[in-house]
């Protein structure tokens, strides 16, 4: 990167989630000499430093953004332009914003209305997150592989450009560019309408449990699965629904039609037509790239047939501990009294993997490689 072009203060406002991940995979970058963090909340500030998500954070907005070369804004859609209009008295010519809000259409619209010229601000949104809201959730590998989709103006400087992509390629994210109104398409269907399935599966589910008390109890990993979002802060979401209301509102309508298309296959006892569709869905899934695991690494999987008697589990972690197997994740599934169960483990290395096989089928377990 020529001079003209340093990175040599980057600010983050907002300490949450999004903006404590991205300074944790900056730092760790260890490629900016001065990465400064901001957030209205003092203990976001300070548990972001303790952390080292940033070197320095402070309350102040003059000290934390005066000189920045880029300002990182992470913080909810709606605070966007309220943060930005006390920012602005306080840069120097030259500066960029780079924001990760959820839309971009108005938030766009909204910057080329409030921004004088000397201030570029580049849209962008990685694809990544979880539904943990404050910086205790932020982890340093949270954008590798995730699409990150930038929305520069056509007429954008390459140098600002380039300082935004340089950002996304220290995360490891892969950059997209997309227009705003094409982006917030897209995601009013992937993960707008997602999060309100999820609201309304809960809500469903909350009404069934005044009739069947029990019937939460049951409820088992396909309820988890699909309802994972809905634990999301319900501030950002609010900001994000309302400022997707159009593409959501035909996302929804869309959606309905597919719940009457089922519910009238069901009225009618059409088994056949119920099962081309699910077919087709079974596909349609299976044809979204697998590389791409919501942000995290790509892993490398297996699973343990295991009977049910104690013990198990320790003899599986210590078998692998004892040979330095690292085991990533760990999932305990389908265990039932008197039942075989089984446990999914997850390495960050193929050569762990092929290791923990060995070892395992040494010990005497049934192990396998789960399908795709
Ligand atoms: N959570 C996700 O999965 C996800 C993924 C991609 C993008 N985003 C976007 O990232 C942004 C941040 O989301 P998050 O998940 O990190 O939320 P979060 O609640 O974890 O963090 C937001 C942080 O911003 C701070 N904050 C709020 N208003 C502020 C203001 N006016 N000035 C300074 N700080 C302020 C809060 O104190 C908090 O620390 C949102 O715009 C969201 O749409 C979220
Ligand atoms: O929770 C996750 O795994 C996410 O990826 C969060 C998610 C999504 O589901 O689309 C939620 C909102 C964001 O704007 C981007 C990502």
């Amino acid at each position: 990167m020529s001079k003209m072009n340093a990175l040599n203060k980057i600010t983050i406002i907002g300490l949450g989630l999004i903006g404590g991940s991205l300074g944790l995979a900056l730092n760790k970058k260890g490629q900016i000499p001065a990465l400064v963090g901001y957030d209205l909340n003092l203990t976001s500030v300070q548990q972001a430093v303790a952390m080292r998500a940033v070197h320095w954070g402070t309350m102040s907005l003059k000290l934390a953004v005066e000189d920045a070369d880029l300002v990182i804004l992470a913080v909810p859609v709606g605070q966007i332009k309220n943060t930005v209009l006390s920012i602005l008295p306080f840069l120097k010519d030259g500066c960029v914003f780079f924001d990760v809000g959820s839309t971009k259409e108005s938030i766009i619209k909204e910057m080329s209305r409030i921004l004088p010229a000397h201030i570029a601000f580049i849209g962008g949104h990685p694809m990544a997150g979880s539904e943990k809201a404050g910086i205790s959730g932020a982890k340093d590998y949270l954008f590798e592989n995730a699409i990150y989709v930038i929305t520069p103006k056509a007429e954008e400087s390459p140098e600002n450009l380039h300082k935004v992509l340089q950002v996304i390629e220290w995360l490891g994210a892969k950059p997209k560019i997309m227009s705003p109104e094409v982006h917030d398409q897209a995601v009013a269907g992937v993960s707008h309408l997602p999060y309100l399935a999820a609201v309304s599966l809960v809500q469903t589910v909350g009404e069934l449990g005044h009739k069947i008390p029990d019937a939460p109890l049951l409820a088992a990993g396909g309820f988890r699965d699909t309802t994972r979002i809905a634990g999301g802060d319900a501030v950002m979401w609010r900001d994000i629904v309302l400022s997707n209301q159009e593409n959501l509102i035909e996302m929804i309508d869309a959606f309905q039609k597919q719940l009457d298309q089922v519910k009238e296959y069901l009225i009618k006892g059409d088994g056949e037509r119920l099962e081309e569709l699910f077919l087709s869905s079974k596909n349609l899934r299976e044809g979204i790239p697998v590389s791409y695991r919501g942000g995290l690494p790509q892993i490398y999987e297996l699973l343990i047939s295991i009977p049910d008697q104690p013990g198990m589990l320790s003899l599986i972690t210590g078998s692998l501990g004892a040979a330095e197997v690292n085991i990533a994740e760990i999932e305990v599934l389908r265990v039932r009294e008197n039942h075989e169960g089984a446990i999914r483990l997850a390495f960050q290395h193929q050569s762990d993997l092929d290791k923990a096989l060995i070892i395992l089928r040494e010990k005497g377990l049934s192990v396998s490689l789960p399908t795709a």
